[in-house]
């Protein structure tokens, strides 16, 4: 079957296995309740929620995907979903490599998306969605910035840094997930691309290397990525203002 003729099927990775050091002391971050449910689970469900995604990966804490199964296992989700719970590793780029490898063979496309973006709208998915299915290997929802960024020379701690450039903030993008990919093009950028110490910061900038075009759809504000206690409270309040509005 040539690539033209062959059907879709978008799955979509979640990692989900860091500790969430910046939010502060408590259990892994994709395990922190938001509105009384566990922030995996809001995620799981933003994903569920596009009709083109049948199968989720859960990337676990490496000691603790027994554990999520059963948290899954707990709240409603939708039956025409199937997921599949994997444990992760060290790094997010590790963990994401752990999802890729528990995906069925006839998977063609794969959105990878952080548990730590638990109210991403249904909308900003299936944007992402329909543009892997229209062709594009590789595809990033973004939001143009509101601060000036500078490029500075990273000094010791407590020591000012001196800045050393001035992006023009026009062409800067903030990224969100998830990011949409041709399966075998994020495949090929996760065997090829070494990326030392932390890992890579997100799978778009792997597949950039590889010399691929990467694309950017419109984000949205409520995709933003759960880090420090602050984003927390906001999560909260959108999430509050969704129960009130919308049969949530
Ligand atoms: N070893 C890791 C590290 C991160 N992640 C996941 O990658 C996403 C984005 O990472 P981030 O927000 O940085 O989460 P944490 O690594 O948990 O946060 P922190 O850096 O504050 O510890 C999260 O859903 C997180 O669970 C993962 O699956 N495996
Ligand atoms: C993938 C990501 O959410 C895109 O903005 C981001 O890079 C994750 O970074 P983190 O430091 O691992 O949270």
């Amino acid at each position: 079957m040539s690539d033209e003729t062959r059907p879709h099927r978008t799955a979509a990775v979640i990692p989900a296995a860091g500790r969430g050091v910046r939010l502060g002391p408590g259990a892994p971050k994709a395990l922190r309740a938001l509105g009384g449910i566990p922030m995996l689970v809001h995620a799981v469900r933003a994903m569920a929620r596009s009709r083109a995604v049948s199968l989720v990966v859960v990337v676990a804490p490496p000691d603790g995907a027994d554990g999520v199964r059963l948290l899954l296992d707990e709240h409603a989700l939708p039956d025409r979903t199937e997921i599949v719970v994997v444990p992760g590793g060290e790094t997010r780029q590790e963990s994401v490599r752990a999802g890729l490898g528990a995906l069925p063979q006839d998977v063609t496309s794969v959105l990878i998306h952080d548990a730590a973006r638990p109210l991403v709208p249904v909308d900003t998915v299936d944007s992402v969605v329909e543009a892997v299915r229209d062709g594009a290997p590789a595809v990033v929802p973004a939001l143009p910035l509101a601060d000036t960024v500078k490029e500075v020379e990273p000094g010791k701690p407590g020591e000012p840094e001196p800045v050393v450039a001035t992006p023009e903030r026009a062409r800067l993008r903030a990224v969100q997930t998830p990011q949409g990919f041709d399966r075998a093009t994020l495949v090929r950028a996760h065997e090829e691309i070494a990326v030392a110490g932390e890992g890579a910061t997100d799978d778009a900038g792997m597949v950039e290397r590889l010399g691929v075009t990467v694309v950017v759809v419109p984000g949205h504000e409520e995709a933003f990525k759960v880090t420090r206690p602050l984003d927390l409270v906001l999560a909260e309040a959108v999430l509050a203002r969704r129960r009130a509005t919308d049969a949530y």
